[in-house]
């Protein structure tokens, strides 16, 4: 296998501050912190399979993240083609890099994914151990009880399909969960849509994915954001939706606002007029009732049901950001 890469190249995290007081010692040599996710893969058969399963080709360029002692590294590549580089792999820019193959911290699981999939990176495909639970519903197909905005989201650029299942007992030091190995191959043609307007209508959709659409769009503090974020899409000359973020990619809740940002100062409710706001809300059930899909859960519907309905809300000038 090792003649075949081309290239390896490990993204370590960064220790930032003190390390956390909770450790475990392993084999005498290393101090692990469960805090960080350092949980080890110790078992070889599971990381041959990971090797195998990963499907390297002749000039593959590698990239790891979370090499920790090298298990997952080692049987991987050549060793005098591996480049350590150390930062946070959320944060840090990527060098080029063609496969992904890793047993990644969980807690950078969905923001990790996000930065592969709607960041400037083109690779073949991700090959990444996850919690089980997580991987679940990474790659659930609408209908499923453990449909969500990550899947929607994931599915919308890549097809994700489940490799194995892991058990916790294959690290070391134990994890309270078990875990699955997952394929990401990211589709070859882009979706003819602004990604970051879809991510920040799908965060609309599924704030509260167990209610139907004409629910959610009828909320008055949901018309008020998407009349201020509309009106500011006008303004600019590209009809962009402008700042979503694309780390935000699976909070089913995130499409809520807080109470405390219910106010009128704060969404510009007093910036326009009672007759406006109604005008709004008509070309909302408008384009609900035309797709008819005022009724549906977003959990239900597939992404070109859900598109469709951001095309017609975007012909009528209704923008998310
Ligand atoms: C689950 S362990 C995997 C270790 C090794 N690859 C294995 O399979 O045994 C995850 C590793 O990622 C590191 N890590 C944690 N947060 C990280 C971050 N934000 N960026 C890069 N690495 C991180 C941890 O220190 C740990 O070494």
């Amino acid at each position: 296998m090792s003649r075949h890469v081309a290239r390896l190249v490990s993204f370590r995290a960064a220790a930032s501050g003190p390390a956390p007081a909770a450790a475990e010692a392993w084999d005498g040599r290393f101090r692990l912190h469960k805090q960080r996710g350092q949980h080890l893969l110790t078992n070889p058969r599971v990381l041959d399979s990971i090797v195998r399963r990963a499907a390297l080709c002749p000039g593959d360029a590698i990239l790891e993240v979370g090499p920790g002692t090298g298990n997952l590294t080692a049987p991987l590549g050549l060793a005098h083609k591996l480049t350590v580089i150390k930062g946070d792999a959320v944060e840090a820019d990527f060098p080029e890099f063609n496969v992904c193959v890793a047993n990644i911290p969980y807690k950078i699981s969905s923001p990790l994914i996000a930065k592969l999939l709607f960041g400037p990176y083109r690779f073949r495909t991700a090959t990444l151990l996850l919690q089980k639970e997580f991987a679940r519903r990474l790659i659930a197909s609408p209908g499923d009880s453990e449909y969500n905005r990550l899947a929607a989201n994931v599915r919308m650029v890549a097809d994700a399909r489940l490799l194995m299942d892991v058990s916790k007992r294959d690290f070391v030091p134990m994890p309270k969960v078990d875990s699955s190995l997952v394929e990401i191959r990211p589709r070859a043609a882009p979706p003819d849509v602004n990604l970051a307007e879809w991510l920040a209508f799908t965060r609309a959709c599924f704030g509260q994915k167990n209610k139907t659409l004409g629910a959610i769009f009828k909320k008055k503090r949901k018309l008020l954001e998407l009349f201020r974020t509309s009106r500011g899409a006008e303004g600019r000359r590209d009809g962009s939706a402008g700042g979503s973020s694309f780390i935000a990619l699976c909070g089913d809740n995130d499409g809520d606002i807080s109470d405390s940002e219910n106010n009128d100062s704060h969404n510009g409710a007093a910036s326009f007029s009672e007759e406006e706001v109604t005008a709004f809300k008509a070309k909302i059930a408008g384009a609900l009732e035309s797709t008819e899909l005022a009724g549906k859960r977003p959990s239900k519907l597939s992404n070109e049901e859900l598109l469709r309905l951001l095309r017609l809300f975007n012909e009528r000038g209704i923008r998310f950001q």
